[in-house]
Protein backbone atom coordinates (compact mmCIF):
# COMPACT_ATOMS: atom_id res chain seq x y z
CA UNK A 1 0.00 0.00 0.00
CA UNK A 2 2.63 2.57 1.05
CA UNK A 3 4.88 4.13 -1.85
CA UNK A 4 8.10 6.25 -1.65
CA UNK A 5 10.44 3.46 -0.60
CA UNK A 6 8.61 2.25 2.84
CA UNK A 7 9.85 -0.90 4.03
CA UNK A 8 7.48 -3.57 3.54
CA UNK A 9 9.35 -6.37 5.20
CA UNK A 10 8.76 -5.21 8.42
CA UNK A 11 6.45 -6.22 10.85
CA UNK A 12 2.84 -3.99 10.76
CA UNK A 13 1.71 -3.26 13.97
CA UNK A 14 -1.39 -1.45 13.11
CA UNK A 15 -3.41 -1.64 10.12
CA UNK A 16 -6.43 0.99 9.11
CA UNK A 17 -8.55 -0.42 6.42
CA UNK A 18 -11.43 1.75 4.89
CA UNK A 19 -11.96 4.06 7.81
CA UNK A 20 -14.89 6.53 7.67
CA UNK A 21 -16.33 8.44 10.04
CA UNK A 22 -19.25 10.31 9.72
CA UNK A 23 -20.14 13.65 12.03
CA UNK A 24 -24.19 14.51 10.83
CA UNK A 25 -23.66 15.42 7.40
CA UNK A 26 -20.14 15.92 7.41
CA UNK A 27 -17.72 12.66 6.03
CA UNK A 28 -14.74 13.87 8.22
CA UNK A 29 -12.98 10.86 7.16
CA UNK A 30 -13.94 8.79 3.85
CA UNK A 31 -12.03 5.40 2.88
CA UNK A 32 -9.00 5.95 4.95
CA UNK A 33 -6.20 3.14 4.75
CA UNK A 34 -2.96 2.84 6.29
CA UNK A 35 -0.23 0.87 7.71
CA UNK A 36 2.28 1.58 11.06
CA UNK A 37 4.99 -0.43 11.35
CA UNK A 38 6.59 -2.06 14.47
CA UNK A 39 9.67 -0.43 15.95
CA UNK A 40 8.83 2.77 13.43
CA UNK A 41 7.57 6.64 13.95
CA UNK A 42 4.90 6.70 12.07
CA UNK A 43 3.28 10.70 11.54
CA UNK A 44 -0.24 11.45 10.33
CA UNK A 45 0.02 15.04 8.97
CA UNK A 46 -2.32 17.36 7.15
CA UNK A 47 -3.71 21.00 6.86
CA UNK A 48 -6.00 22.28 10.31
CA UNK A 49 -9.53 20.00 9.94
CA UNK A 50 -8.09 17.38 7.67
CA UNK A 51 -9.18 14.89 10.17
CA UNK A 52 -6.35 13.90 11.77
CA UNK A 53 -7.58 14.18 15.11
CA UNK A 54 -10.48 12.04 14.10
CA UNK A 55 -8.17 8.84 13.27
CA UNK A 56 -6.55 9.08 15.96
CA UNK A 57 -9.59 9.27 18.02
CA UNK A 58 -10.95 6.15 16.10
CA UNK A 59 -7.79 4.30 17.24
CA UNK A 60 -7.79 5.00 20.52
CA UNK A 61 -11.28 4.27 21.29
CA UNK A 62 -12.58 7.64 22.18
CA UNK A 63 -15.03 7.29 19.11
CA UNK A 64 -16.40 4.59 17.12
CA UNK A 65 -15.89 5.05 13.28
CA UNK A 66 -18.51 4.45 11.01
CA UNK A 67 -16.72 2.28 9.69
CA UNK A 68 -13.91 0.35 8.87
CA UNK A 69 -11.11 -1.50 10.71
CA UNK A 70 -8.57 -0.84 12.97
CA UNK A 71 -6.30 -4.27 13.96
CA UNK A 72 -3.56 -3.96 15.95
CA UNK A 73 -1.38 -6.69 16.05
CA UNK A 74 0.91 -7.69 19.38
CA UNK A 75 4.13 -9.08 19.47
CA UNK A 76 2.95 -12.16 19.99
CA UNK A 77 1.30 -12.24 17.01
CA UNK A 78 -2.15 -11.43 18.99
CA UNK A 79 -5.08 -9.48 16.78
CA UNK A 80 -7.41 -7.14 18.15
CA UNK A 81 -10.36 -4.68 17.04
CA UNK A 82 -9.63 -1.69 18.15
CA UNK A 83 -12.93 -0.81 16.71
CA UNK A 84 -14.97 -2.98 18.72
CA UNK A 85 -13.18 -2.46 22.00
CA UNK A 86 -14.12 0.06 24.53
CA UNK A 87 -11.03 2.62 25.47
CA UNK A 88 -9.59 1.16 28.55
CA UNK A 89 -9.31 -2.49 26.83
CA UNK A 90 -7.16 -0.72 24.35
CA UNK A 91 -4.53 0.46 26.45
CA UNK A 92 -5.28 -2.93 29.02
CA UNK A 93 -5.38 -5.63 25.91
CA UNK A 94 -4.22 -4.09 22.80
CA UNK A 95 -1.49 -2.15 24.34
CA UNK A 96 -2.12 1.17 22.59
CA UNK A 97 -1.40 4.33 24.92
CA UNK A 98 -2.26 7.73 24.16
CA UNK A 99 -1.24 11.35 24.95
CA UNK A 100 -3.73 14.33 24.53
CA UNK A 101 -2.68 17.92 23.02
CA UNK A 102 -4.02 19.65 25.86
CA UNK A 103 -1.72 18.09 28.62
CA UNK A 104 -3.63 15.82 31.89
CA UNK A 105 -1.66 15.44 34.23
CA UNK A 106 -2.46 15.24 37.95
CA UNK A 107 -0.82 18.28 38.40
CA UNK A 108 -1.09 18.41 42.55
CA UNK A 109 0.83 14.88 42.30
CA UNK A 110 4.67 14.99 42.47
CA UNK A 111 6.55 13.94 38.85
CA UNK A 112 6.95 10.22 40.89
CA UNK A 113 3.39 10.17 41.84
CA UNK A 114 2.07 10.65 38.49
CA UNK A 115 4.25 8.01 37.22
CA UNK A 116 2.73 5.71 40.20
CA UNK A 117 -0.21 6.22 39.46
CA UNK A 118 0.06 5.16 36.39
CA UNK A 119 0.81 1.72 36.86
CA UNK A 120 -2.68 1.66 39.54
CA UNK A 121 -4.07 -1.06 37.83
CA UNK A 122 -1.14 -3.32 37.40
CA UNK A 123 -0.76 -3.02 41.62
CA UNK A 124 -4.58 -3.72 42.10
CA UNK A 125 -4.15 -6.50 40.33
CA UNK A 126 -0.99 -7.88 41.98
CA UNK A 127 -2.51 -7.08 45.21
CA UNK A 128 -5.64 -9.25 44.45
CA UNK A 129 -7.46 -6.63 44.99
CA UNK A 130 -7.91 -7.25 48.80
CA UNK A 131 -6.94 -5.30 51.38
CA UNK A 132 -4.72 -7.97 53.04
CA UNK A 133 -3.18 -8.11 50.11
CA UNK A 134 -1.93 -4.64 50.01
CA UNK A 135 -0.66 -5.30 53.13
CA UNK A 136 1.82 -8.21 53.43
CA UNK A 137 1.61 -10.45 49.90
CA UNK A 138 4.80 -10.32 48.53
CA UNK A 139 3.77 -10.88 45.11
CA UNK A 140 2.08 -7.34 45.56
CA UNK A 141 5.39 -6.15 47.74
CA UNK A 142 7.36 -6.81 44.47
CA UNK A 143 4.98 -5.15 42.06
CA UNK A 144 5.42 -2.04 44.31
CA UNK A 145 9.03 -2.51 43.76
CA UNK A 146 8.98 -3.19 40.46
CA UNK A 147 6.51 -0.02 40.23
CA UNK A 148 8.90 2.01 41.57
CA UNK A 149 12.03 0.91 39.22
CA UNK A 150 9.88 1.46 36.56
CA UNK A 151 8.98 5.15 37.63
CA UNK A 152 12.96 5.89 38.18
CA UNK A 153 13.61 4.74 34.64
CA UNK A 154 11.54 6.82 32.99
CA UNK A 155 12.11 9.56 35.05
CA UNK A 156 15.73 9.18 33.84
CA UNK A 157 14.80 9.13 30.20
CA UNK A 158 12.29 11.64 30.02
CA UNK A 159 15.42 13.94 32.15
CA UNK A 160 12.96 14.64 35.46
CA UNK A 161 15.13 12.83 37.99
CA UNK A 162 15.92 15.76 39.63
CA UNK A 163 11.82 17.40 39.53
CA UNK A 164 11.14 13.79 41.02
CA UNK A 165 9.43 15.36 44.45
CA UNK A 166 8.41 18.59 42.86
CA UNK A 167 4.33 19.06 41.93
CA UNK A 168 3.87 17.93 38.66
CA UNK A 169 2.05 21.39 37.76
CA UNK A 170 4.99 23.38 38.57
CA UNK A 171 6.96 22.34 35.90
CA UNK A 172 7.59 23.96 32.96
CA UNK A 173 5.83 23.21 29.60
CA UNK A 174 7.77 20.64 27.84
CA UNK A 175 9.02 19.02 31.00
CA UNK A 176 5.25 18.36 31.29
CA UNK A 177 4.97 16.78 27.96
CA UNK A 178 7.72 14.47 28.93
CA UNK A 179 6.26 13.49 31.87
CA UNK A 180 3.01 13.25 29.90
CA UNK A 181 4.98 10.53 27.87
CA UNK A 182 6.75 9.04 30.62
CA UNK A 183 3.86 8.31 32.74
CA UNK A 184 2.31 6.75 29.08
CA UNK A 185 5.29 4.55 28.93
CA UNK A 186 5.05 2.88 32.60
CA UNK A 187 1.84 1.50 31.48
CA UNK A 188 4.17 -0.41 28.66
CA UNK A 189 2.53 0.00 25.36
CA UNK A 190 3.66 -1.59 22.15
CA UNK A 191 2.04 1.64 20.31
CA UNK A 192 2.60 4.48 21.99
CA UNK A 193 0.29 7.19 20.03
CA UNK A 194 0.58 11.33 20.75
CA UNK A 195 -1.30 14.27 19.99
CA UNK A 196 0.80 16.85 18.89
CA UNK A 197 3.64 16.48 20.87
CA UNK A 198 5.67 19.28 19.72
CA UNK A 199 2.97 21.96 19.85
CA UNK A 200 3.68 24.77 21.82
CA UNK A 201 7.33 23.72 22.88
CA UNK A 202 10.42 25.92 22.63
CA UNK A 203 13.09 24.82 20.20
CA UNK A 204 15.44 23.21 23.11
CA UNK A 205 11.69 21.19 24.35
CA UNK A 206 11.71 19.99 21.21
CA UNK A 207 14.96 19.28 20.72
CA UNK A 208 14.34 17.45 24.63
CA UNK A 209 11.24 15.33 23.17
CA UNK A 210 13.14 14.44 19.77
CA UNK A 211 15.67 12.61 21.90
CA UNK A 212 12.73 10.77 24.31
CA UNK A 213 10.95 10.19 21.07
CA UNK A 214 13.92 7.96 19.47
CA UNK A 215 14.50 6.64 22.89
CA UNK A 216 11.16 5.23 23.22
CA UNK A 217 11.76 4.21 19.17
CA UNK A 218 15.37 2.57 20.57
CA UNK A 219 14.01 0.33 23.37
CA UNK A 220 11.14 -1.06 20.17
CA UNK A 221 8.47 0.91 20.98
CA UNK A 222 6.39 1.46 18.34
CA UNK A 223 5.23 5.08 17.82
CA UNK A 224 2.21 6.74 16.14
CA UNK A 225 2.05 10.72 15.84
CA UNK A 226 -0.34 13.22 14.64
CA UNK A 227 1.14 16.39 13.36
CA UNK A 228 -0.24 19.72 11.19
CA UNK A 229 3.56 21.15 11.18
CA UNK A 230 5.32 19.36 8.60
CA UNK A 231 8.65 20.24 9.85
CA UNK A 232 8.45 18.96 13.33
CA UNK A 233 7.69 15.52 11.72
CA UNK A 234 10.00 15.13 9.09
CA UNK A 235 13.03 15.17 11.70
CA UNK A 236 12.12 11.99 13.54
CA UNK A 237 9.70 10.40 11.70
CA UNK A 238 10.29 6.84 9.29
CA UNK A 239 6.76 7.05 7.68
CA UNK A 240 4.35 9.85 6.69
CA UNK A 241 0.84 9.63 5.53
CA UNK A 242 -0.84 13.17 4.79
CA UNK A 243 -4.44 13.47 5.29
CA UNK A 244 -6.67 16.43 3.35
CA UNK A 245 -10.19 16.75 3.47
CA UNK A 246 -10.66 13.24 5.03
CA UNK A 247 -8.33 11.30 2.94
CA UNK A 248 -5.23 9.86 2.19
CA UNK A 249 -3.39 12.01 -0.36
CA UNK A 250 0.54 11.09 0.13
CA UNK A 251 1.82 8.03 1.98
CA UNK A 252 5.68 7.11 2.17
CA UNK A 253 8.97 8.33 3.95
CA UNK A 254 9.40 11.99 4.59
CA UNK A 255 11.29 12.88 1.58
CA UNK A 256 8.54 11.23 -0.78
CA UNK A 257 6.06 12.96 1.04
CA UNK A 258 7.91 16.55 1.41
CA UNK A 259 8.35 16.55 -2.19
CA UNK A 260 4.96 15.42 -2.98
CA UNK A 261 3.28 17.79 -5.35
CA UNK A 262 -0.21 17.09 -3.79
CA UNK A 263 1.55 17.38 -0.50
CA UNK A 264 2.67 21.28 -1.74
CA UNK A 265 -0.42 22.02 -3.06
CA UNK A 266 -2.46 21.00 0.21
CA UNK A 267 -0.15 23.11 2.46
CA UNK A 268 -0.12 25.76 0.05
CA UNK A 269 -3.41 25.82 -0.32
CA UNK A 270 -3.55 26.05 -3.83
CA UNK A 271 -4.61 23.29 -6.68
CA UNK A 272 -2.21 20.57 -7.61
CA UNK A 273 -1.40 22.15 -11.51
CA UNK A 274 -0.43 25.34 -9.45
CA UNK A 275 2.01 24.13 -7.63
CA UNK A 276 5.61 24.92 -10.14
CA UNK A 277 3.39 28.38 -10.83
CA UNK A 278 3.45 29.46 -7.00
CA UNK A 279 6.85 28.00 -5.96
CA UNK A 280 8.84 29.53 -8.61
CA UNK A 281 6.61 33.11 -7.52
CA UNK A 282 7.64 32.41 -3.64
CA UNK A 283 11.02 32.29 -5.13
CA UNK A 284 11.33 34.76 -7.24
CA UNK A 285 9.64 36.77 -4.52
CA UNK A 286 12.40 35.88 -1.90
CA UNK A 287 15.02 36.22 -4.63
N1 LIG B 1 -17.13 15.75 17.38
C1 LIG B 1 -17.29 16.34 16.20
N2 LIG B 1 -18.52 16.72 15.76
C2 LIG B 1 -18.69 17.31 14.57
N3 LIG B 1 -17.69 17.56 13.70
C3 LIG B 1 -16.44 17.21 14.07
C4 LIG B 1 -16.17 16.58 15.33
N4 LIG B 1 -14.84 16.34 15.40
C5 LIG B 1 -14.30 16.80 14.26
N5 LIG B 1 -15.26 17.33 13.45
C6 LIG B 1 -15.06 17.88 12.11
O1 LIG B 1 -14.34 16.91 11.37
C7 LIG B 1 -13.36 17.53 10.53
C8 LIG B 1 -11.98 16.98 10.86
O2 LIG B 1 -11.60 17.49 12.14
P1 LIG B 1 -10.31 17.02 12.94
O3 LIG B 1 -10.34 17.72 14.25
O4 LIG B 1 -10.26 15.54 12.94
O5 LIG B 1 -9.15 17.60 12.01
P2 LIG B 1 -7.61 17.81 12.34
O6 LIG B 1 -6.88 17.43 11.10
O7 LIG B 1 -7.26 17.12 13.59
O8 LIG B 1 -7.52 19.37 12.55
P3 LIG B 1 -6.54 20.28 13.46
O9 LIG B 1 -5.16 20.20 12.86
O10 LIG B 1 -7.12 21.65 13.32
O11 LIG B 1 -6.60 19.74 14.87
C9 LIG B 1 -13.49 19.03 10.75
O12 LIG B 1 -14.32 19.54 9.73
C10 LIG B 1 -14.16 19.12 12.10
O13 LIG B 1 -14.92 20.31 12.21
Amino acid sequence: MASGNIDMTKDTILKVEHLSMKFGGLMAINDFSFEAKRGEITALIGPNGAGKTTVFNCITGFYKPTMGMITMRRRTGEEHLLERLPDFEITKKAKVARTFQNIRLFSGLTVLENLLVAQHNALMKASGYTFLGLLGMPVYKKAAAGAIDKAKYWLDKADLTERADDPAGDLPYGAQRRLEIARAMCTEPELLCLDEPAAGLNPKESLALNNLLRGIRAEGTSLLLIEHDMSVVMEISDHVVVLEYGQKISDGTPDHVKNDPKVIAAYLGVEDDEVEEVIAEELGGTL
